[in-house]
């Protein structure tokens, strides 16, 4: 039988035709439908902070909403039970993240474990990343993490710089438009710049691992993420990683959890200028339980439950990763009778999961008690900020870790009240006002911190310059 190429070319086009129409008249999420753009369809999500649209739309089409975004389907999860029933329980097949073309492909030639697509490559990264950091390596880290805490610092947040700026949807023309790859590399102008970028993030990340290595020969090494990792691989247990994987992974908690965690101690301060009651019951459980003699420790964490539970009303009460970090989903999926189709992008919409009535009832209120009185273990074992499945935060117990000891001490130690502005009348900040992005901040606001006994300043300068003489055998 003769077949020309123009029939096969009609049956392909016929097919895919009946195809995409059959998947669209599938019941996706109900939404906003699509506006604006190209064709009516949003090439970005809405203008600032996203979370607030999604939540407004979630109050008038239900608990999970879907749009479109380009041509990807959107999928947003509005309330604790969807996003559990999803994202954990469904999480074989909502692990994935949307593909990146710019951040991920071409800045990290795939190395990037944030935004790297579920698959083994991934299960690699992120048992390294247990390593360093997961349950009892985590605990290893408390004595540092006490002590007061430059090269690669800054290169590091150089190389963050570069990645975060291409995490915006919509922003390249190559993550909606993946053909352009097949151009000649020498006419894909998006990646010029990125590929020197990535020649020096590897040339850094590679650079460290290479220096605890030759100081491991040395007999010098300190135990940490990267002797770890690297006796593992001593050991083949690191499944045929390569030396760029590797220096990728150990790099990871510099990148993920700096700007995170000095995030949520600015939320603490604004928390805290608005809320003096809660400051003053914090200070009251600090002196009685550690006293005035000495800093409090990670030894008295169990015996500090209103701290704790401070630190968690921190995190609940402004969210710093508003929307977390999108994951994908890997096949077609069913919910509620409702179609979630493959390589669809899924958001939790974590700050408006924060303020669900039913867990967080008055949940504009600072009020660190909610998670006291309760025997909910939503609440006992509250980490909905770190989001969900398998792609939880792998840092969430040193996070939770460095913002205990920090928010501990200062309260311990300052004061913290409204700040004054040049005239002397006091500035009360705005408590929604945030600088927006994937991890958000307070915008800048005054604040005064000052100590509450005269000895406090003489016990941190002794504690401070004995951390000095510690940290130095790490340098
Ligand atoms: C208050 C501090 C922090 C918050 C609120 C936070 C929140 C998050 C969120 C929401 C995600 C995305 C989870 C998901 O996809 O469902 C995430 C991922 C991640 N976080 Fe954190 N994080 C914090 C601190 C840290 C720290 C200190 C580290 C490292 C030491 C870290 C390392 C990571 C990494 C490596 C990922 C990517 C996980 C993956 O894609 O598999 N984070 N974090």
């Amino acid at each position: 039988m003769h077949v020309e190429t123009t029939d096969v070319v009609a049956v392909a086009v016929a097919l895919s035709t009946i195809y995409l129409l059959k998947r669209l008249r599938q019941r996706l999420p109900p939404g906003p439908g699509s506006s604006g753009g190209l064709f009516g369809i949003p090439k970005q999500l809405p203008a600032g902070e996203p979370w607030k649209a999604f939540l407004a739309w979630s109050k008038k089409f239900g608990p999970v909403i879907s749009f479109y975004l380009g041509w990807t389907p959107v999928v947003v999860i509005n309330t604790a039970r969807d996003a559990s029933e999803l994202l954990d329980r469904r999480g074989e097949i909502y692990s994935s993240r949307p593909r990146s073309v710019i951040g991920q492909q071409i800045l990290t030639g795939n190395m990037r474990g944030l935004t790297m697509e579920y698959g083994d490559r991934w299960k690699r990264w992120r048992k390294l990343q247990h390593t360093g950091m997961g349950g009892k390596s985590a605990q290893a880290y408390r004595h540092f993490q006490s002590l007061e805490d430059e090269d690669v610092v800054i290169e590091n947040s150089n190389a963050m710089k570069a990645f975060n700026t291409t995490q915006i949807p919509g922003k390249y023309l190559a993550d909606s438009w993946p053909i352009l790859l097949w151009l000649p590399k020498s006419l894909q102008w998006f990646r010029w710049d990125l590929d020197k970028r990535r020649e020096l993030d590897i040339k850094l990340y590679v650079g460290c691992l290479r220096n605890v290595e030759r100081k491991m020969v040395e007999g010098t090494a300190k135990e940490c993420m990267s002797t770890r990792i690297l006796n593992l691989a001593a050991a083949g247990g690191t499944e045929g990683a390569s030396e760029v994987e590797m220096a990728y992974a150990v790099c990871s908690p510099f990148s993920a959890g700096i700007g995170t965690v000095a995030a949520s101690l600015e939320v603490f301060l604004l928390a805290m200028v608005h809320n003096p009651a809660c400051a003053s019951k914090a200070q009251a459980e600090l002196d009685s339980v550690v006293g005035r003699a000495r800093m409090p420790d990670f030894s008295d964490e169990p015996i500090l439950p209103y701290v704790h539970a401070l630190v968690k009303e921190v995190m609940r009460w402004r969210p710093i990763a508003p929307t977390g970090i999108p994951h994908a989903v890997t096949q077609d999926d069913y919910y509620n009778g409702l179609f979630i189709p493959k390589d669809a992008t899924v958001f939790a919409n974590i700050c408006a999961i924060c303020q669900d009535p039913d867990l967080f009832p008055d949940a504009e209120a600072f009020r660190p008690d909610r998670f006291l009185d309760t025997q909910d273990s939503r609440l006992i074992d509250f980490n909905i900020p770190f989001g969900f499945g398998r792609r939880i935060c792998p840092g969430q117990d040193v996070a939770v870790q460095s913002l205990f000891i920090i928010i501990a001490r200062m309260l311990w130690a300052f004061d913290i009240s409204v700040g004054t502005d040049e005239g002397g009348s006091p500035v009360l900040p705005d408590t929604s006002a945030f600088v927006p992005g994937l991890v958000r901040k307070p915008l800048p606001f005054r604040v005064n911190v000052a100590p509450r006994t005269e000895d406090v300043a003489k016990l941190i300068a002794i504690a401070a310059s004995d951390a000095e003489i510690e940290l130095e055998a790490w340098n």
